[in-house]
């Protein structure tokens, strides 16, 4: 499989297991999603991918991209996103002062770092072509093109929400991972954002969703993995696992 694997992941905090002996695949060409009830471990499991936590066990490694098995247990996230690795955040980290495309520019930038002495002296980046080529291909996948002059701070949520997975998706990822992007969208951006997803993942991006909101996760996964108290109780596909009488139970009364 390419995609990220991750095996016997553990995380505790004092007395909490919040993360318990998980495996878990994001496979290459597909939508994997993480569901299940506040606290049962998923934004832990998340940050432990992207490095922004560290795992007390267990091993997360990218398999495929620039090599072909890279542990990033261990790896701080800069290098992990260097690797491959890209997300967004459940609250919008956008630069409200910038715009559209500077927003994305600062993710293809990041991928292709900058040469320091260059940038010191002022000269021009050798690299600017591409992070111009690259920022313009992601304005136009998400059909952000006429949008790319106005500040971010100016959007709505679920444009917000596009801008932070250009910026994402600017970087070239191998694998994407997203903290709940359906949150605060009303159904016409759902229904566009679940398009987009499907589209990275038809492209080959192994993606990673967090996600509370079920009609979301039933259009755009593959798999579903229910999470409980630290543990993966069942996985499969999205309907199969909310037809689940775990899942019913945790899900009833939600929409
Ligand atoms: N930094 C921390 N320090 C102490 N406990 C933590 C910390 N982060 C998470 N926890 C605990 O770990 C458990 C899992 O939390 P986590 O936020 O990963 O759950 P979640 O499934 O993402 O929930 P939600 O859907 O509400 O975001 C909870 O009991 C939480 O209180």
């Amino acid at each position: 499989m390419s995609g990220v694997e991750i095996r016997g992941l553990r995380r505790r905090f004092g007395g909490v297991t919040a993360v318990d002996d998980v495996d878990l695949d994001v496979p290459a060409g597909a939508v994997t999603a993480l569901i299940g009830p506040n606290g049962a471990g998923k934004t832990t499991l998340f940050h432990c991918v992207t490095g922004l936590d560290t795992a007390d066990a267990g091993t997360v490694t990218l398999v495929g991209g620039n090599t072909d098995r890279l542990l990033l247990s261990g790896l701080p996230p800069h290098a992990r996103a260097r690797a491959g690795v890209a997300w967004t955040f459940q609250r919008i980290e956008l630069f409200a002062g910038l715009t559209v495309a500077e927003n994305i520019r600062v993710g293809a930038e990041n991928r292709r770092g900058r040469p320091l002495l260059s940038g010191l002296l002022g000269l021009p980046d050798p690299r600017r072509g591409a992070v111009r080529a690259t920022t313009a291909a992601v304005l136009d996948r998400l059909g952000l093109t006429a949008l790319a002059d106005v500040p971010a701070g100016l959007l709505p949520t679920g444009t917000m929400r596009l801008v932070e997975l250009g910026r994402a998706l600017a970087a070239e990822p191998v694998a994407l991972l997203l903290d709940e992007p359906a949150s605060g969208l009303d159904d016409d951006q759902i229904a566009r954002l679940a398009e987009v997803v499907r589209a990275l993942a038809a492209d080959g991006l192994a993606i990673l969703l967090v996600e509370h909101d079920m009609r979301f996760v039933t259009v755009v996964a593959d798999r579903a993995y229910l999470m409980v108290a630290g543990r993966v109780l069942l996985s499969g596909g999205p309907d199969e696992v909310f037809a689940s009488e775990v899942a019913r139970d945790i899900y009833i009364g939600e929409s």
